[in-house]
């Protein structure tokens, strides 16, 4: 491209009028410079000899006559033609009928340039019906000899004007055809081959012609079906290019380029000796100019006289350089020369000096810089693009939100949504307000203005809002509440305010904010106040104040979720902004069979649903609906991997384990003192388990180390206890420590392998001094630590207290474990050895080994475990060894000195 812009406009123009000069004196058949290839012979054959024969003209005729036109005089229509037999088009407004000199001029041009060049000169076929954009027309004229040349950015305007002109002759020819087809005439074919390839080409002509005929009906159905569709663009076939992308814009210039090629035909650079310049050149009056480029020199002619000097050779369109050794040397050599050939000082050479590459410098200089303002550009075009339809750096105070509505994405039903009634009944009344508000409006209830969801992590929040979406059938904004962040104060704000401005104009709707703590924490908070977060109060206000400014008539309904209701803050949740809390908790046994029976729908197994789905049920308390969607997936996975043609229990139940307990790592091999030392460990635990009556049921022990670190685990079902005693506490916690007792009981040290129960022991023993009140000495008091306060809650005496009573109930969870764990220290080893054998032991072996324990199980435990605890060894479940303690309440005040 730098050959282009290095050209002067005068230069180009007069390049222009000297190749179109050239070019005008040859046949048509001839290009300019470029060899024509055979197509276009043939194509200047066909095109006369399948369209009359225009009456001979008179030299002096006027050229701008549209000879191609069908808008002909009647004397031409008489001419070999019927009349009638050619419809008149009406040209375009803006558009003129094209001359035959402004056609062979656009052959030139395509010819030699386009790469699509048959579909281009097709093209040109149809120019005759529809003509060609005046100011194509005018370029053209220009580009003529005496037509006053062309600029440089007639070059870059003149492809864009060729390609929507070869768009709309390709659209005109195939209405053309498709109307000629309908009418069961053969279309005009153009046939760009060479002779002897069109006869190659028959034979393949016939085959397409038979598969046409094949085809035929299908074809002319499509066409019908294409034609039915209204305001559609028929199908063109055209260069695939819109005029308005980056591409078409490179492509234009690189078109633009090789078109100034094509009017500046032969500027090959050519490498001359002095000697040659002198011979040649210099002694014949021939150079212009010289321009010395670091130590190369540019010689500039008079193209004019070298061409009348040199009739036979191309040499005037050649640009020459020679190499100097000096400047000073060249000035020398030429003053010289010039004194030898008696030149005058007033008519000597004019010698110019540039530096080498202005163009490549001044890229570098600015290109980085251009660079740098593109990619920002391009980026902002990208980061604002996804908001809701807004673009550029504009758009980004758009809403992100994602608009649903009921024939696109939403497609969750209440159905799907399993295991927590109460939430649906209290979110369907909003579906009922958005159908039927009239019902409450009578009746003078003002609508609620929305709803937050709350709870734990994966219980179901987002689904339980995309279902009223999809059953009250109403648009659903979903977006997140980090989407409203933005490290540009005023943002959020601005995104805030279009959501609802958007929620506004198609209500009745829905908006979902989902984790709305994101915006909505608690102004007082120390993240406002040391963080400086103005940006996140900002977009929280905003909120608040389009949440006040609905009226009951705007049925535009904000549900919101979050796992953090607590610091959400309280001119949220007040009554008039989200009326309604629906807190989600994780599933009762219950909902989780019930969460089971709808995932385990997409799933293939021939196991009893009912019996599957409460096993699976009762092996899983804690688990969130999330965690069963996964644990039901996982085991479709493992199947599969098993290639197994059903889903079946054990894969289930493997399921679980891993989600629990994560990978098992069978590549970790313990040494077998090591693997003793756990056997006994975990021996430990499965007897205290046994034989404490508070104990939660045993399922399996195992010495497969799996997860992070575990080496061996006992894994029992606490079930869904929502108040706990001191005894079933003090039981736990024995049994948590029975694994460093047995240790000590049956090998001369101790390992580090029990830190993790001491733990659990510490936290479960401390939340009963200072949040239980199950202390005497403490009391009834509740000091609950915040993590970001750095101060305790209570004096330092009452610290001692409570080291003391935490010291004194563990204490008393590790002698009632020693105290069992000696009794029954046979038994222990017997478990112990067995693991070692097995590495897993089920419930059934332990009552083989220990008979059936002492203590009735609860009564889903007996229901679904009872006997059927055998399957083979799994690779291991949980990684806990005792249930973890997730915050129960006491029923009963009893010191552990009370139990027995
Ligand atoms: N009650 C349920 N019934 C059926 N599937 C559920 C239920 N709860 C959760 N799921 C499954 O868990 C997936 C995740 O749930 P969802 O995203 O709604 O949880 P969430 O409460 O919004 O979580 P978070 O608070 O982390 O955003 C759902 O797509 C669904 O497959």
């Amino acid at each position: 491209m730098s050959a282009m812009f290095r050209a002067s406009t005068r230069q180009l123009a007069l390049c222009a009028r000297q190749s179109l000069t050239s070019s005008a004196r040859r046949p048509t058949t001839a290009a300019t410079r470029l060899v024509l290839p055979a197509a276009s012979a043939s194509y200047a054959i066909r095109f006369k000899s399948s369209n009359p024969q225009p009456p001979p003209r008179k030299p002096d005729e006027n050229k701008d006559e549209s000879f191609y036109s069908t808008k002909k005089s009647p004397q031409k229509q008489n001419d070999g033609q019927e009349p009638g037999e050619k419809e008149e088009t009406p040209l375009a407004p803006g558009w003129v009928p094209a001359t035959e000199e402004d056609i062979r001029q656009l052959m030139d041009i395509i010819r030699n340039t386009l790469p699509a060049s048959k579909t281009a000169l097709e093209a040109i076929e149809d120019m005759k019906t529809i003509g060609i954009p005046e100011e194509l027309r005018d370029l053209l004229k220009r580009a003529r000899p005496g037509g006053g040349g062309l600029k440089l950015k007639d070059f870059i305007r003149m492809p864009s004007l060729i390609l929507n002109l070869a768009d709309e002759v390709a659209k005109a020819k195939l209405e053309r055809e498709q109307k000629m087809e309908r009418e069961g005439k053969p279309g005009f074919k153009f046939d760009s081959r060479k002779p002897g390839d069109r006869e190659a080409g028959q034979k393949e002509e016939g085959q397409q012609k038979q598969e046409q005929e094949q085809h035929g009906q299908k074809d002319q159905q499509q066409q019908q079906k294409g034609q039915g569709k209204k305001g559609e663009e028929p199908n063109v076939k055209t260069f695939g290019l819109s005029s308005q992308d980056m591409a078409n814009w490179a492509f234009t210039g690189v078109l633009a380029y090789f078109l100034h090629r094509m009017f500046n035909p032969g500027e090959a650079s050519r490498e001359i000796t002095w000697q040659e310049l002198r011979k040649n050149f210099l002694d014949k009056g021939l150079v212009e100019k010289l321009v010395v480029i670091k130590d190369r020199v540019r010689v500039e002619l008079n193209r004019e006289a070298v061409r009348a000097m040199y009739p036979d050779s191309d040499a005037a369109n050649a640009t020459y350089y020679f190499s100097i050794g000096s400047i000073d040397a060249f000035e020398r050599r030429l003053e010289e020369a010039q004194n030898d050939l008696g030149i005058p000082s007033s008519e000597r050479i004019p010698v110019s000096y540039l530096s080498e590459g202005q163009w490549g410098n001044m890229l570098l200089a600015f290109g980085p810089t251009v660079l740098v303002i593109g990619l920002l550009y391009w980026v902002s075009r990208k980061a604002g693009g996804g908001g809701g339809g807004a673009s550029g750096v504009f758009g980004i105070g758009k809403s992100k939100a994602k608009m649903f509505n009921h024939d696109s994405a939403v497609k969750v039903k209440f159905a799907d949504v399993a295991g927590m009634d109460e939430a649906k009944v209290e979110i369907m009344e909003f579906v009922s307000f958005l159908k039927t508000p009239e019902r409450f409006e009578k009746l003078g209830a003002k609508i609620p203005r929305g709803a937050i969801l709350s709870g734990p992590p994966g219980t179901g929040k987002t689904l339980l809002a995309k279902a009223t979406a999809g059953e009250s059938q109403v648009p659903f904004f979903s977006v997140s509440g980090s989407e409203f962040v933005e490290m540009f104060v005023g943002v959020g704000a601005s995104r805030v305010r279009d959501l609802f401005n958007t929620a506004r104009k198609n209500a009745p709707c829905i908006i979902f904010i989902d984790e709305i703590d994101a915006i909505g924490r608690s102004r007082s908070d120390g993240g406002f106040r040391h963080g400086g977060n103005d940006e996140r109060e900002a977009t929280l206000n905003q909120i608040l104040t389009e949440m006040d400014g609905f009226n009951t008539a705007e049925q535009v309904v904000v549900l919101a979720g979050t796992n953090r209701p607590d610091v959400l803050d309280k001119a949220l949740m007040r009554p008039g902004r989200f009326d309604r809390h629906i807190h989600i908790d994780r599933p009762t046994i219950t909902g989780r069979q019930a969460i089971f029976k709808v995932h385990l729908k997409k799933i293939v197994t021939n196991e009893d649903i009912e019996h599957l789905t409460g096993r699976l049920a009762a092996l899983t308390p804690g688990f969130a609906g999330a965690d069963i969607a996964n644990a039901v997936n996982e085991a479709a996975l493992i199947a599969a991997r098993a290639n197994a043609q059903t889903v079946e229990m054990i894969h289930f139940e493997r399921a679980i384990e891993r989600v629990i307990g994560g990978l098992e790592r069978k590549s970790l091999v313990l040494d077998p003192e090591e693997k003793r030392t756990v056997a006994y460990h975990e021996a430990g635990h499965a007897i205290c388990g046994w034989y404490f009556r508070w104990a939660d049921p045993l399922l399996k022990v195992s010495i497969i180390p799996r997860g992070q670190g575990a080496l061996g685990y006992a894994q029992y079902l606490p079930g869904d206890s929502y108040l706990m005693n001191t005894n079933q506490l003090m039981d736990r916690m024995a049994m948590t420590l029975g694994g460093r007792v047995s240790e000590e009981l049956h090998f001369p040290t101790v390992t580090t392998g029990a830190s993790d129960d001491f733990n659990k022991v510490t936290r479960m023993a401390t939340t009963m001094v200072t949040q239980w009140g199950m202390s005497e000495k403490l009391g009834l008091l509740h000091f609950k630590q915040d993590e970001n306060q750095l101060q305790k809650p209570f004096a330092e005496s009452t610290a001692q207290v409570i080291d003391a009573e935490v010291r004194r109930i563990v204490d008393q969870a590790y002698k009632q474990c020693k105290d069992l764990l000696t009794l029954r220290k046979k038994e222990v080893g017997m478990v112990a050895e067995e693991l070692l054998r097995k590495e897993m032991l089920t419930r059934d072996d332990l009552i083989r080994l220990l008979g059936p324990r002492e203590w009735p199980d609860k009564e889903e435990f007996s229901k679904y475990f009872d006997g059927q605890i055998g399957t083979p060894p799994i690779g291991a479940a949980e990684n806990t060894d005792t249930p973890e303690d997730n915050g129960p309440q006491p029923a009963s005040k009893e010191t552990p000195k009370d139990q027995a």
